[in-house]
């Protein structure tokens, strides 16, 4: 049944469970919780192996840091370890580069009579999008360089810290301001503001509605009027109860006379200080596109001096003007099966879509060659995803599928995406169904690809589901005052599961000696199991022929 364009090349496919890893199978496990005889049949058939999926396995800081989509999608495509996110960010810092170029010409745009420097991002220290201590040397330069007035938009998070905190970052946000303007006559102030899944940080284009919200609060000045951020998360939380930080309304901060503080204005710089591009890409177009934008009626856009904090978006070059360059990332696995003349499919549903096609390919969007590659969006579902756990995962499965009946790709990788995203709602038993939908997925997929008699590799990105609750530093639980789990809406640092079950007859064991096995041993393993030869720079692969 299985025919493909490679002679003598069966199928392999590349399933990636988003936010799947392996837990302590406690009680806060949904992973262990659900039913998961599909991924229990695999790791009883083929080989299985546990891999490091965090911190410095994948480029991060220290090994304190939880992994991420961006960073376990760029490590699993690089097949190297390659310095990310928060960290290159640092190295800009302690070399200084950071304060050189697009940060001066900031200054002199806000500097000029009556302007002012916006500073929009996430408010956190999760170091996934955005680091507290960007912020922070943000300010104290934007001090030391002459910045008199200022003005943050802050976006809440609860997704990649615990939730329900925003009022302390709120607070410790206006102390940091408190201690840099106290007896001087700078004019510096929280603007507006709002949770991250409904102000501003979209990613994919999924709901382009929540930009323009961000929109109207940061820069027109119009959404929700407060008084004061801390009224706002206040107000906002005892209109319904419980609410997630995540989900607070966007909002503006008024004066005594029902003023926005601080709307953007012609002449003004603004900087998104975020560093990861997924979610900061949309507002960033919202910017500095011309009258081709089509992304939601921006009513008068702001002639302003505009910066990322790094590049978003290699392929549109986007933003032209960032305070850090980012790293180029060449030779990742898709481009080496590309020049071999293999034939590719990816597949995913939205909010995964760029993290297999962009983050894979060491952040480039295009296909390496069109003739050869497929690319799939299957589009997300629009409401919160605790609501409709299963997400894609049956359709994303139907894709894969079909595409292995009819034949002609030789490497299919997909992203089931259910794991991390209803994770990150901190619904227990949602999560369950999500994975559970994940594992029938995984069953699908590996009939169809017994039947074409290839090969499957079934991984994750990061953890999330396997640990669903906050805990101490002693690694405890922790509940709320009323007794309840205080559920977590965060990924993990655990390892992740990696199957490899070849139906093809050909035989393998796991490779010895291979040091501190991580993500970064996904690419030299597929191209093993493609036959194709490994570049030298590329960790080694995790197994070899029996
Ligand atoms: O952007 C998000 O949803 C979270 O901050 C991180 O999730 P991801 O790294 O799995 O996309
Ligand atoms: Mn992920
Ligand atoms: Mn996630």
């Amino acid at each position: 049944m299985s025919t493909t364009t490679t002679p003598g090349v069966r199928p392999l496919v590349l399933v990636v469970m988003d936010g799947v890893g392996t837990g302590t199978g406690d009680a806060y496990d949904a992973v262990a919780a659900a039913a998961t005889p599909q991924l229990d049949r695999l790791r009883d058939t083929g080989i299985h192996l546990e891999v490091a999926a965090h911190g410095t396995h994948v480029g991060l800081s220290s090994d304190s840091d939880m992994g991420n989509s961006e960073v376990g999608h760029n490590t699993m495509g690089a097949g190297r370890i390659i310095p990310q996110g928060a960290k290159r960010v640092d190295d800009a810092v302690r070399g200084g580069e950071i304060w050189e170029g697009a940060w001066q010409d900031a200054v002199a745009a806000a500097t000029a009579d009556g302007s002012a420097l916006h500073l929009i991002g996430l408010l956190s220290d999760g170091n996934v999008h955005s680091s507290w201590d960007h912020l922070m040397l943000l300010l104290d330069h934007a001090k030391s360089d002459g910045v008199t007035r200022l003005r943050l938009h802050t976006l809440f998070d609860g997704r990649d810290v615990e939730d329900r905190t925003a009022d302390r970052f709120a607070a410790r946000l206006e102390e940091a301001l408190v201690e840099r303007t106290d007896g001087t006559d700078l004019d510096w102030q929280i603007a507006s503001g709002g949770g991250r899944m409904v102000t501003t940080m979209d990613r994919y284009e999924a709901n382009w509605g929540v930009v323009e919200a961000g929109w109207r609060a940061h820069v027109q000045g119009e959404a929700r009027p407060f008084e004061s951020v801390s009224k706002a998360i206040t107000t906002l939380r005892e209109e319904t109860p419980g609410i997630s930080d995540q989900l607070l309304e966007a909002f503006t901060v008024v004066d005594a006379d029902g003023e926005a503080v601080g709307p953007v204005r012609d002449g003004d710089a603004v900087i998104i200080f975020n560093f990861r591009g997924d979610r900061a890409i949309e507002l960033t177009r919202a910017f500095v596109e011309g009258d081709g934008f089509a992304g939601f009626d921006r009513g008068t856009v702001p002639d302003i001096f505009f910066a990322g904090m790094t590049l978003y978006d290699g392929d549109t070059n986007m933003p032209p003007v960032r305070l850090v360059q980012p790293p180029t990332i060449t030779d990742t696995v898709s481009e080496v099966i590309a020049r071999s003349g293999m034939h590719q499919l990816a597949a995913s549903e939205t909010q995964k879509y760029g993290h297999m096609t962009y983050f894979w390919n060491g952040n480039r969007s295009d296909p390496f060659d069109a003739e050869t590659e497929t690319y799939i969006d299957i589009p997300s579902d629009q409401i919160e995803f605790d609501k409709a756990p299963r997400m894609k995962a049956a359709e994303t499965a139907d894709y894969v599928i079909k595409a292995l009946e009819e034949g002609g790709y030789t490497f299919l990788r997909s992203n089931l995406a259910g794991g991390d995203m209803v994770g990150h709602t901190g619904n227990f038993e949602a999560t369950i169904t999500a994975v559970e939908a994940v594992d029938e997925a995984v069953g699908r997929i590996a009939t169809a690809v017994e039947a074409a008699g290839g090969c499957l590799v079934v991984t994750a990105d990061h953890g999330n589901s396997e640990d669903m609750v906050e805990r101490d530093k002693q690694g405890q639980p922790r509940t709320s005052q009323d007794g309840t789990p205080l559920w977590k809406t965060a990924h993990s640092t655990n390892p992740v599961p990696l199957y490899v079950v070849d139906y093809s007859g050909h035989r393998w064991e796991p490779a010895e000696g291979v040091e501190a096995p991580g993500l970064s041993n996904l690419a030299a393993t597929l191209l093993v199991l493609l036959d194709l030869e490994v570049p030298q720079d590329y960790r080694p692969a995790l197994i070899a022929p029996a």
